[in-house]
C-alpha cells in the first residue's frame, strides 16, 4: 500500500481498535486499482456518526444526516462515512434519511458501479463482492444489481456514468446503457448543482467526445441546462480536436457551438449557476477567441485580455481553426510580456495629474483622455514617464487631436 492510504491507516486502526470495521471505499480504492492518481481516501465504518466522534477529538459534521463526519489528524482529513443503506427514495433524489447498518456488503450493495463497490482493509486486502476488479480489467461501467434500481435510486448517477467515460476511458456495459436511455428524463429532478460537478468532470475528461456522444445517444443531453433540442449543435463541437482545452475553454467552446449571443451566453452559464467570476472568465475567453477568428491580437487588447486569457483564447481559437501548433499561443504571451504597462495604475500619470495640469475637475473627457494615454504608451507613442507623457499631451492638444 502507498500513499494518501498509508497515513490514513492510522485512522482505520484506530476504529478498529474500539472494537468498529473500517475499510477504504469509492474512487480512491477504484483509481489505486487502476494505477491512477487518488484524490481523496474515503472511509466506510461500521460506527455511527456519535461513535466516530467519540474516538476522534477532532471532527467536523460534514453531512451527519447521511452518516459523514471529517475526521481531522495530523494536517490531514478523512471523510468517514457510517455503512448506510439508503431506505425510501424521494423523487429520485438522494434520501432525506437514511438507515445505519453495521455491514459492509451491504453498504456495498447501495453503491452505483462495480469498480465504486470494492472495500480495502488496513492490510491493503481487497472485498470485493461484486466483481469490480474485472469490471476494472475490462474498463467497463456496471450498475451494482439493476440498473433501473440504482438510477432510481439517484438519478445522478446516469450523469456520473458518462462523466467516468471521459475520465477513465471505460464504456458503459450494455443493460446499464440501455437503463440511461430509458430514464434519462428522471435527470429532471436532479438539482444544478450536483448535474454540473459531473459535467464539469466530463469536459475535463481525456475521452470527453465519446462522453458527449453517449449524452447524444442516451439523450440525457435533453435534461440538462440549456442543451435542450441542441442536439445538432452538441454535434458541431464533436467536430472540433478539443482535447487540449480546459475545463473554462471547454465551456466557452460550448457556448461557441450553440452560437448563442452575450445575453443568451451569460444566462446559460447562469443556468448552470456557475459562479459570477467563471461566468464572465468564459465570456472573456469566448469574445476574444471570436475577435481573433477575425484579426491578429491587438496590443489593447492584449492588455485588456491578461495572460490567462489570452492563452486560452488563443487554445480556443487554434482549436476552432483545426490548427495543431502552440507556438502562437507562446508568441501573443511574450508579446503581452514586453507591453510597457500590464493595468491603469502602471501608468506614470495619475487622474489627478492630468487634473492639475489641465486645472479642470474630473469629468468624462479624463476617462476618456486616461484611455487615450493607455492607448499611446501601449502603442509606444509615448514612453511611460511622468514628464513625457505631460510634453506629449502638450504636443498632442496643440494639433488639438481629438480626446487631447
Ligand atoms: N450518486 C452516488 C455518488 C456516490 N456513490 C458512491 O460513493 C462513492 C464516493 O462518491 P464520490 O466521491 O462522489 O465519487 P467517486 O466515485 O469517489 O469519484 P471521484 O474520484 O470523482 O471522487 C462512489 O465511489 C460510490 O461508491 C454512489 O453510490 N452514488
Ligand atoms: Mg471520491
Amino acid at each position: 500500500m502507498k500513499e494518501p492510504f498509508l497515513s490514513a491507516v492510522p485512522v482505520i486502526k484506530r476504529l478498529e481498535s474500539a472494537g468498529y470495521e473500517a475499510y477504504f471505499v469509492g474512487g480512491s480504492v477504484r483509481d489505486y486499482l487502476l494505477g491512477n492518481k487518488i484524490s481523496d481516501v474515503d472511509i466506510a465504518t461500521s460506527a455511527t456518526p456519535d461513535e466516530v466522534k467519540a474516538i476522534f477529538p477532532k471532527t467536523v459534521d460534514i453531512g451527519i444526516q447521511h452518516g459523514t463526519v471529517l475526521v481531522l489528524l495530523k494536517n490531514n482529513s478523512y471523510e468517514i462515512t457510517t455503512f448506510r443503506t439508503e431506505g425510501e427514495y424521494q423523487d429520485f433524489r438522494r434520501p432525506k434519511e437514511v438507515s445505519f447498518i453495521r455491514n459492509l456488503n451491504e453498504d456495498l450493495m447501495r453503491r452505483d458501479f462495480t469498480m465504486n463497490a470494492i472495500a480495502m482493509d488496513a492490510n491493503g486486502s481487497i472485498i470485493d463482492p461484486f466483481d469490480g476488479q474485472t469490471a476494472i480489467k475490462e474498463r467497463v461501467i456496471r450498475t451494482v444489481g439493476s440498473p433501473e434500481e440504482r438510477f432510481r435510486e439517484d438519478a445522478l448517477r446516469m450523469m456520473r456514468a458518462v462523466r467516468f467515460v471521459s475520465q477513465l476511458s471505460f464504456h458503459i456495459a450494455g443493460e446499464t446503457l440501455l437503463a440511461l436511455k430509458k430514464d434519462a428524463h428522471l435527470l429532471d429532478k436532479i438539482a444544478v448543482e450536483r448535474k454540473r460537478a459531473e459535467f464539469e468532470k466530463l469536459l475535463s475528461g481525456d475521452n470527453r467526445k465519446k462522453a458527449f456522444r453517449i449524452l447524444l445517444e442516451t439523450q440525457v443531453f435533453e435534461y440538462l441546462p440549456g442543451l435542450k433540442n441542441q442536439e445538432l449543435k452538441i454535434e458541431k463541437l464533436l467536430s472540433y480536436l478539443c482535447d487540449s482545452l480546459n475545463k473554462k475553454e471547454m465551456w466557452a467552446l460550448l457556448l461557441y457551438c450553440l452560437e448563442l449571443n452575450q445575453q443568451d451566453s451569460e444566462a446559460f452559464l447562469r443556468n448552470w449557476r456557475l459562479p459570477v467570476k467563471e461566468m464572465k472568465e468564459i465570456q472573456d475567453i469566448l469574445l476574444y477567441a471570436k475577435q481573433r477568428l477575425i484579426k491578429d491580437w491587438s496590443r489593447y487588447d492584449l492588455y485588456t485580455a491578461g495572460s490567462e486569457t489570452i492563452q486560452s483564447a488563443e487554445k480556443l481559437y487554434l482549436v476552432l481553426k483545426g490548427i495543431n501548433d502552440y507556438d502562437s499561443v507562446k508568441y501573443w504571451l511574450n508579446t503581452y510580456d514586453h507591453l510597457p504597462i500590464k493595468q491603469r495604475s502602471e501608468l506614470a500619470v495619475t487622474g489627478s495629474d492630468i487634473m492639475a495640469w489641465r486645472e479642470q475637475a474630473g469629468g468624462p473627457w479624463l476617462k476618456e483622455l486616461l484611455t487615450r494615454i493607455e492607448h499611446a504608451v501601449l502603442q509606444d507613442e509615448v514612453v511611460n514617464e511622468k514628464e513625457k507623457i505631460k510634453e506629449w499631451l502638450k504636443a498632442c492638444s496643440q494639433k488639438s487631436e481629438k480626446n487631447c
